[in-house]
């Protein structure tokens, strides 16, 4: 089976690595020069959680030839229109295109590619691009073992594909089968617009999200959002990390303090967490800000659902972007005069 990680960045330059350990056929793709050029002389190094260099072939999308049987799709979803474009050139009729990208992306990525060829999933580990060639695992090893990607088909239904793509993507880590896409897709939202969001809007790692009381109180209330407008729109949501993010909804005063303990526990093997929008306002790039905070933001308001913190959110990492600075802890007042009067 031919596979190409479209997109080898921060996660596609983890993943390439472990499927090219295990002796798979597999092409990072990325149009990023130097790090094709590092990965292809020193191959790719993965730090962090793990010290690991393994030999791995890299090419810019110029380049590519024939078709795939399997695409892992890791590129940011700004960039949707323009790859997929050039990968319907790289597909055959049974070529399976499977979307990894936070936030909901499979109706777009169907539009262009085809709803029959579209697979869906999550990520459930973290990692920061350092330098080319070379990517930190910000996951503790242990839980990539357990909960690295949840997968299904767009239609829920346990296909011969889906079991071929899990056992393909269980080279690198925990691997489940989801029949219900829509919620495993948006339990992993409510991770990115709850911690990563918070990461972004105060330059921050999860670890120093979860220490402080006023970070951790605001990710309960961003949660609850995310969740009350996910309800409204008829999600019911997956367990993630075997924790039934479903059932954090705030329904009296009390349950603050019991989700800032559970989170503290869930959140904690990802401590040296960076999320990815933060990692794009690092290198001065637009963020998916709109398809994670934003998402919410937009169907909480078609849903009469105030999204306060989420706003909040989205307004620091767009300021961010537009006056290409980085955003600190010196944003916490705004977060503490939201919790001040915030409602559930
Ligand atoms: N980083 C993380 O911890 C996590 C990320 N995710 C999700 O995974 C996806 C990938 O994220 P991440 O690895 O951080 O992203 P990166 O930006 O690190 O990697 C994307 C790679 O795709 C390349 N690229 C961009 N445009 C094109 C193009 N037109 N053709 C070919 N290659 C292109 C980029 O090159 P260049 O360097 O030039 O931009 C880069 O090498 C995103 O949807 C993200 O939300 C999910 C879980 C965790
Ligand atoms: C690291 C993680 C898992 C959570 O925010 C992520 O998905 C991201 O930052 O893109």
């Amino acid at each position: 089976m031919r596979i190409a990680v479209m997109g080898a960045g921060s996660i596609g330059t983890i993943v390439g690595a472990y499927l090219s350990a295990h002796g798979l056929d597999v092409e990072l793709i990325t149009r990023n020069q130097a790090h094709v050029d590092a990965l292809n002389q020193f191959g790719a190094r993965i730090t962090g959680a793990i010290q690991w260099t393994v030999p791995v072939r890299a090419l810019t999308p110029e380049h590519m030839l024939g078709t795939y049987d399997l695409v892992l799709l890791l590129t940011k979803q700004l960039q949707n229109r323009e790859v997929l474009t050039h990968l319907l050139g790289y597909l055959g009729p049974h070529s399976i295109v499977c979307s990894l990208q936070n936030g909901i992306p499979e109706a777009e990525v169907a539009a262009i590619v085809g709803p029959q060829r579209v697979i869906g999933g999550s990520i459930e580990f973290g990692a920061t691009g350092t330098k080319p060639g070379v990517s930190c695992l910000t996951t503790s090893l242990e839980h990539l073992r357990q909960y690295a990607f949840q997968i299904g088909e767009l239609n829920g239904q346990m296909t011969d594909r889906i079991y071929v793509v899990a056992s393909i993507l269980a080279h690198v880590g925990g691997t489940h089968i989801s029949q219900n896409l829509v919620g495993t897709k948006w339990s992993k939202l409510w991770l990115n617009a709850t911690f990563g969001g918070l990461s972004a809007a105060l330059g921050a790692t999860f670890g120093e999200v979860i220490d402080d009381e006023v970070v951790i109180r605001s990710a309960v209330f961003l949660s609850h959002e995310t969740l009350k407008v996910g309800h409204a729109c008829g999600v019911q949501f997956a367990p993630l990390f075997g924790f039934d993010v479903g059932s954090c909804e705030i329904h009296q005063m009390n349950d603050v303090i019991t989700y800032r303990d559970m989170f503290r526990r869930v959140i904690s093997p990802g401590r040296a967490v960076k999320s990815s929008i933060l990692q794009d306002l690092e290198k001065n790039r637009p963020t998916e800000i709109a398809y994670i905070n934003g998402v919410v933001t937009r169907l909480g308001q078609e849903q009469g659902i105030p999204t306060p913190f989420n706003n909040l959110v989205v307004k620091l990492v767009r300021q961010a972007e537009k006056t290409h600075s980085l955003p600190s802890f010196d944003y916490l007042p705004y977060f503490d005069d939201l919790l001040a009067d915030a409602s559930f």
